[in-house]
């Protein structure tokens, strides 16, 4: 049989928790795939050590004085990997014409111009950067479309549901005879705590995912179960569904990643161990598959799997997420934008855990005029979330 020809490949955010998942992967299949280029936003000591192991011809850090350091190391190191710094160049790596797949794992909306760039490129993207769909869905999946990129859902519960899909599913699942999609939930480390005991968390509490190993911004989401809430924003826009469509299943055991279910009465499930590994190969190597690393189910010893609706009492998040997508407009990127500023605050032990849902929720019921209709505007909404987000925390 014939090799295919081997992919270049950006790893954006690649000092990341999904970044140093792609790379292990990438690492298993040298007769595939070679690394590109790689970025990060200030860990340059991180992405020195992935330079000298992976040997990119492009490096990017946010800051030139970073990249500075990052070019003489190299250099000390008799390595010619180009370093750039900044926002263009991050845009400049995912759309270079010789590169094959984009893996988009920057975290937050800071991701959304690099991903857009190598969607409008037509490269093949893996989307791990949620955040990207939920400021701008309309526009990036029209991109999407106008470009013939191939977008590949790289968060497990997406990727989960887009293998129990239909290969043709664009278009609206309903002729496909899809009749819902059940995006599972951990429910997270507070699943079991009293509201009370919720409102003390502590930073580190609320990053001891019980079941995966993320960065700290997505653990926190986890946590409030905003992170769900961004997922059904996300999965409507991948799914071309109404969130009306989408349940969510509390699944404790993070053993069944998603599910859809059809009208003749058959539910399709995706199952593994919790390992992001499983999605990273799946979108690198689509439509084939190839090895990850990562064990094989042991039913046996999972023994069970449970299954609860999510408590929207105690976690807010959820419910603000959905009401945001139902509202349209630029409520989900003021949704997202506020949250962002408001975990940062709650990680730097500026404002309790509860706080994340009260100045979401603020943010959310102020007047705000402006449209979602291009990238400009969304990204304004963003900025002006932000500061109204910002001067909330300021005033507690
Ligand atoms: N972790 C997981 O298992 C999953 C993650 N996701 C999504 O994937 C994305 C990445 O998550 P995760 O890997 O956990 O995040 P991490 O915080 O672990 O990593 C984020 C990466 O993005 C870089 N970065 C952070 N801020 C910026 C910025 N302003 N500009 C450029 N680069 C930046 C970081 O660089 P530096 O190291 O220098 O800070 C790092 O490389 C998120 O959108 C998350 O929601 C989805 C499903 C699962
Ligand atoms: C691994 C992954 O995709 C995360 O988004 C994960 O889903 C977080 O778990 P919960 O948000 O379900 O707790
Ligand atoms: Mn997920």
């Amino acid at each position: 049989m014939s090799q295919p020809p081997i992919q270049q490949i950006t790893v954006l955010g690649s000092t990341g928790s999904i970044g140093i998942s792609t790379l292990d992967v990438i690492a298993r299949h040298p007769d595939r795939y070679r690394v590109y280029a790689l970025t990060a936003h200030t860990s340059k000591e991180a992405l020195l050590d992935q330079c000298l192991a992976h040997r990119p011809r492009v490096a990017v850090l946010d800051q030139e004085t970073d990249a500075l350091w990052l070019r003489q190391a190299l250099d000390d190191a008799g390595q010619a990997t180009e370093v750039l710094a900044g926002g263009e160049a991050l845009c400049q790596v995912a759309r270079e014409a010789s590169v094959d797949t984009v893996m988009a794992a920057i975290v937050g909306a800071a991701g959304l111009l690099p991903a857009l760039a190598a969607v409008q490129a037509g490269k093949r993207v893996l989307l791990a950067n949620k955040e990207a769909l939920v400021l701008s869905g309309a526009l990036f999946m029209q991109a999407v479309e106008r470009s013939g990129a191939t977008l590949l859902p790289i968060d497990s519960e997406h990727n989960a549901i887009y293998q129990c899909l239909p290969k043709e599913h664009r278009g609206g699942l309903g002729k496909y005879g899809v009749k819902q999609l059940l995006l599972t939930a951990s429910g997270g480390p507070f699943r079991t705590w009293s509201a009370a005991d919720i409102a003390s968390a502590t930073p580190d509490q609320a990053c001891a995912h019980p079941n995966w190993s993320m960065g700290r911004k997505i653990s926190v989401d986890s946590a409030t179960l905003m992170n769900k809430g961004l997922e059904l924003i996300e999965a409507c826009w991948l799914f071309d569904t109404t969130p009306e469509q989408i349940q969510v299943v509390v699944h404790p055991q993070s053993v069944i990643h998603s599910m859809a279910a059809y009208v003749d009465g058959s539910v399709i499930a995706q199952l593994g161990n919790p390992d992001m590994r499983t999605p990273i190969a799946y979108g690198l190597a689509w439509p084939e598959r190839i090895e990850a690393g990562v064990e094989t189910l042991d039913l046996f010893q999972i023994a069970r799997l449970d299954f609860e609706t999510a408590d929207e009492v105690r976690f807010p998040c959820l419910r603000l997420a959905r009401e945001s997508i139902q509202k349209g407009g630029a409520a989900p990127a003021i949704l997202n934008a506020a949250n962002e500023i408001a975990v940062a605050a709650f990680l730097e032990e500026t404002i309790a855990f509860n706080a994340i849902a009260e100045i979401v929720a603020h943010v959310l019921s102020l007047p705000y005029d402006g449209d979602a209709d291009s990238i400009e505007n969304v990204l304004a909404a963003d900025q002006w979330a932000r500061e109204q987000a910002a001067q909330f925390v300021e005033q507690r």
